[in-house]
């Protein structure tokens, strides 16, 4: 299949046509689905546990879907939003509160990058590596999963861009992986130089999207107002939250720095772990103050174009 991206020609492998599953593998013939959050979790909410039971419940009553197993990947030091605490207390916070789940796991490969990198390249490490961990497929080109030796561990998690081509078609039978957030994750792809929208396009084209409606945002407005949007979506789920819930990391710290109770809005597991470290405070709330957002700075150091959405 061929989208146009950007003004230039380019092909781009449907990934939905070669990752429908092996039906032997698959008796009820469902599309096997990995869910992937990327995100601060500065900290790690109720909510942002919640949302993948929303989107799991939501495509398992398709009939079409079958989830497998979520992500939570919290992003680097790097990217360095104003009031970040380190990538190694955040990453802690999402493990204890994932600990009572059994299909959601915290990956902290991409905090692990020493630079910020694109949601479409971590989209694409884990496409990789759910490729190479599936023993139907024996790919050349996957990311290696070796472990032994401190210097071949290095060597193993340091990012490697992956070509559109090297998605080979041999990876049938690995679930689809799509990228689950909340509306205004969505509703920021339209914030001017924070995405790019090739990247926006292979994220709906190629992995698809489960977004999760949010107080104070529009998601089906916003996607009727973007063609590219538009175009793709068949590719994105929209989720309606009836128990409305507008928990939020930043009202999370707020409620700590001023010596406010935060109990049952984080697992008690956090709240112990933010106690004993005394994690946020008006001190922490300032990091990066004066810092401008990775994105922000790779677009305007790069050959920014402009682009509609
Ligand atoms: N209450 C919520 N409803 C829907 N989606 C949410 C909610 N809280 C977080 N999310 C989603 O979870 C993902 C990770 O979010 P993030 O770590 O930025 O937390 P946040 O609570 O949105 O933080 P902040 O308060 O700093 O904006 C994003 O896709 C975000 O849209
Ligand atoms: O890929 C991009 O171009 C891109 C641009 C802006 C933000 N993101 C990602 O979106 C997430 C936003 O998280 P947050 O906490 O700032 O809402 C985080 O994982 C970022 O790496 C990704």
């Amino acid at each position: 299949m061929h989208y146009k991206v950007c003004g230039c020609d380019s092909e781009v492998l449907h990934l939905d046509l070669w990752l429908q599953g092996n039906p032997m593998e698959n008796p009820d013939n469902k599309t096997q689905v990995v869910l992937l959050a990327c995100g601060s979790f500065n900290p790690i909410t109720n909510m942002h546990l919640r949302l993948f039971e929303l989107a799991k419940d939501y495509l398992h009553e398709t009939g079409k879907y079958n989830v497998i197993k979520g992500i939570i990947s919290p992003v680097g030091d790097a990217y360095k939003k104003k009031s970040l605490i380190s990538a190694n207390h955040r990453v802690t916070m999402a493990k204890l509160a994932t600990e009572s789940s059994d299909w959601v796991q915290v990956d902290d490969w991409e905090s692990s990058q020493n630079e910020w990198l694109e949601t479409l390249k971590v989209l694409r490490y884990h496409h990789q590596k759910l490729a190479s961990s599936n023993p139907a497929n024996s790919l050349q080109n996957a990311v290696p999963l070796i472990k032994p030796g401190r210097k071949r561990k290095q060597e193993a998690n340091r990012y490697i861009p992956v070509k559109k081509n090297q998605l080979s078609p041999e990876t049938k039978g690995v679930p689809q992986l799509k990228l689950l957030c909340g509306a205004d994750m969505l509703e920021s792809f339209g914030i001017p130089n924070l995405w790019k929208l090739e990247d926006i396009t292979e994220i709906v084209a190629n992995h698809g999207l489960v977004c999760i409606t949010r107080a104070g945002n529009n998601a089906q407005k916003f996607i009727y107002e973007s063609d590219t949007l538009w175009q793709h979506k068949n590719n994105i789920h929209l989720v309606e939250e009836w128990i409305t819930n507008d928990i939020s990391s930043t009202k999370i710290r707020r409620a700590l720095r001023r010596g406010q109770s935060v109990r049952y809005l984080v697992p008690d597991a956090v709240r112990a772990y933010i106690e004993k470290y005394n994690l946020y405070s008006p001190e922490s709330e300032d990091r990066n103050a004066e810092v401008i957002l990775a994105p922000l700075q790779k677009y305007a150091r790069g050959c920014k174009q402009e682009q509609t959405l």
